[in-house]
């Protein structure tokens, strides 16, 4: 409905530019930017791991941006990954390494540590074509929406990945419980969220653009995740190291978790 449209500029797909977000996944230039991505794909290798870890038939990773390495490891437990992100921009660049388009981000780095985690770095080549195989599709979302995929009608999936998403687009802590609500009617009773991102983030540079962050406390992530109809069933925490500061961001630290649909 016309009138119900938000006044608020959509920062989003006006500033968010992929090329200059991407800067972060260059490895070995920054070594916050390093940890950061070593902590996160440590703790995705355990959880999508082969033997034991979670796997099912449909993954959707919710505010993907336009970035792959979150899905690395679950590529080879889920036989389906949908990835969406809110802004055109961001789904395109997707659409570029997905279809190996002139231009596309070189994620080979990246992909050659996950591989030397899972025990066979030379086998890098064969998971990017993995990887492509098993993204069926890259689509709209707005997890601001009560349903966020619409007017895609997709199946209740076994898995919902998000990363670095509640935290830039929820205005308040309000809008972030909400938001967690409108995720959960996206899973399959009993079905996985896998949710990481920063604590206490404010603000966040992509390029330069400085971005606003709705700051989250663990109290507040763990008992809004409670309410909304998840148990946590592991929680990771690694603080922001303690020699130099990024001026990209102001995040104190890090946290990776997996909650289950409670039903
Ligand atoms: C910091 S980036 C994270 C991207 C990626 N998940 C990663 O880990 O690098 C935040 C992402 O949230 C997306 N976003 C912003 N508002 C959103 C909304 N209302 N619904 C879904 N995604 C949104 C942005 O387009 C952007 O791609």
């Amino acid at each position: 409905m016309a009138f119900q449209e938000s006044t608020v500029p959509d920062v989003y797909q006006a500033n968010f530019e992929p090329t200059a977000y991407l800067d972060y996944f260059k490895l070995g230039q920054n070594p916050l930017s390093d940890e950061f991505l070593h902590f996160l794909l440590k703790h995705y290798n355990a959880t999508f791991k082969s033997a034991g870890g979670l796997k099912g038939k449909l993954l959707i990773d919710i505010g993907s941006g336009p970035t792959i390495y979150q899905l690395l490891s679950a590529c080879e437990s889920f036989q389906e990954i949908i990835a969406t992100d809110y802004t055109d921009k961001n789904r395109l660049e997707l659409e570029k390494w997905l279809k190996k388009m002139p231009g596309a981000f070189d994620w080979s780095p990246v992909v050659k540590y996950v591989c030397q985690l899972e025990g066979s770095r030379d086998k890098w080549a064969e998971k990017e074509e993995r990887l492509r195989r098993t993204v069926r599709q890259v689509l709209k979302c707005d997890i601001l929406k009560e349903r966020p995929l619409e007017p895609a009608v997709l199946p209740p999936a076994d898995c919902l990945i998000s990363l670095l998403c509640l935290e830039a687009a929820c205005p308040t802590l309000g809008a972030c419980r909400a938001a967690l609500r409108h995720l959960r009617t996206l899973l399959q009773p009993r079905g996985h969220l896998v949710l990481s991102g920063g604590f206490e983030t404010t603000f966040y540079m992509v390029g330069d653009k400085r971005f606003s962050a709705l700051p989250l406390e663990e109290k507040f992530l763990l008992e809004a995740l409670q309410e909304t109809g998840f148990t946590i069933e592991k929680l990771e925490k690694a603080q922001q190291p303690a020699e130099g500061s990024d001026d990209r961001s102001d995040y104190t630290g890090m946290f990776f978790l997996v909650a289950r649909r409670r039903d």
